[in-house]
């Protein structure tokens, strides 16, 4: 049985085709909200994918909500498209565009609204976050969990941290289920621009070594997350994969994986497991 697997998306143009191409209706879609997106697109290409029978779940992003109004229309929008899980996040917008500054009064609305029927994930981060303290992090995490369904995981290398990570969450009192934030096969160079943009260093830092196993995770001038997800398969605590696609959605071929064992992301793709 394949370990659950969700795929990260981008809302950029053509995405509902590209979907439509390469991924089975039985894979779960999440759907990044990015600042110079704004909610809109993702709302637009959630719904759209939603509509068609795909379970997806939009990234809302609380400091790109204009005013309370804009979020009871997207949670109607949610509700007609057969949207029941969101993920939360404070976002990188430096200023708030409107009411919310962080991930905890969107979920306290949306729980109001919804009745406590919407499904909400929220952010962890197994390296830190470059301009918030560890221990507000934990905070936000203990504040949020009572409104939260399940936390996904920053985009992280190394299973060791990701692991440890869930064993804090534990030890703090968090007992949401873990989805273990993994990168897909993309160009090496376009890895570290956008690790480096997001502020995942020091586990990229790893990749970046010339070592045997560095050499192992970078394939050529692809990163390839099997053996990272090897390493985190049927662990204690963690739920499954977060894939973040990239929109690198066909199966692209895997330069070792398929001179040795068979590449896992098309497979996870095609999202063999349904109970995720
Ligand atoms: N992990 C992911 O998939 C994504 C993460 N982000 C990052 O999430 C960060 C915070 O969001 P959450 O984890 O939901 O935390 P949150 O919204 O629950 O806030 C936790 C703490 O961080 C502070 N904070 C929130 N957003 C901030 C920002 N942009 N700059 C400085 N401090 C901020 C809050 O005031 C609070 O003290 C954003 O800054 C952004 O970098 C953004 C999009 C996706
Ligand atoms: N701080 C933070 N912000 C995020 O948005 C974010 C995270 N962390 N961590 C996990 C994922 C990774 N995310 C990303 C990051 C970059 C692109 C990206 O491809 N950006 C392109 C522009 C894409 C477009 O405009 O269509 C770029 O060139 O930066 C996508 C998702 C979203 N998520």
């Amino acid at each position: 049985m394949m370990f659950p697997t969700r795929i990260e998306i981008i809302p950029s143009a053509g995405i509902v085709d590209q979907v439509q191409a390469n991924v089975p209706l039985t894979t779960t879609l999440t759907m990044t909200c990015l600042p110079h997106h704004g909610i809109e697109r993702t709302m637009r290409a959630s719904v759209e994918l939603g509509t068609l029978g795909y379970k997806v779940i939009p990234h809302l992003a609380a400091r790109s909500i204009h005013d309370r109004a804009e979020l009871t229309g997207i949670l109607r929008d949610c509700d007609v498209a057969g949207i029941n899980e969101v993920f939360v996040i404070g976002g990188d917008r430096k200023n708030p565009a409107g009411p919310y500054d962080s991930a905890l009064p969107v979920l306290e609305d949306i729980a109001q609204y919804t009745g406590g029927m919407m499904r909400a994930g929220v952010a962890g981060y197994p390296e830190g976050h470059p301009s918030v303290a560890a221990l507000d992090l934990i905070d936000a995490l203990q504040a949020k969990q009572h409104l939260a369904t399940s936390v996904v995981t920053q985009m992280c290398f190394d299973a060791p941290k990701i692991l440890d990570f869930a064993a804090l969450l534990r030890r703090e009192g968090v007992n949401l289920p873990v989805w273990a934030g993994v990168a897909g096969s993309v160009p090496r160079t376009k890895l570290v621009a956008l690790a480096t943009k997001i502020g995942v260093g020091s586990s990229l830092k790893f990749l970046s070594r010339k070592g045997p196993l560095a050499r192992k995770l970078l394939s050529g001038d692809r990163y390839s997350p099997d053996a990272l997800v090897a390493a985190l398969e049927n662990q204690p605590g963690i739920a499954g994969i977060h894939l973040y696609s990239f929109n690198n959605l066909d199966a692209v071929p895997n330069e070792a994986a398929a001179s040795s064992t068979k590449a896992l992301q098309p497979e996870l793709i095609r999202g063999a497991a349904r109970d995720n």
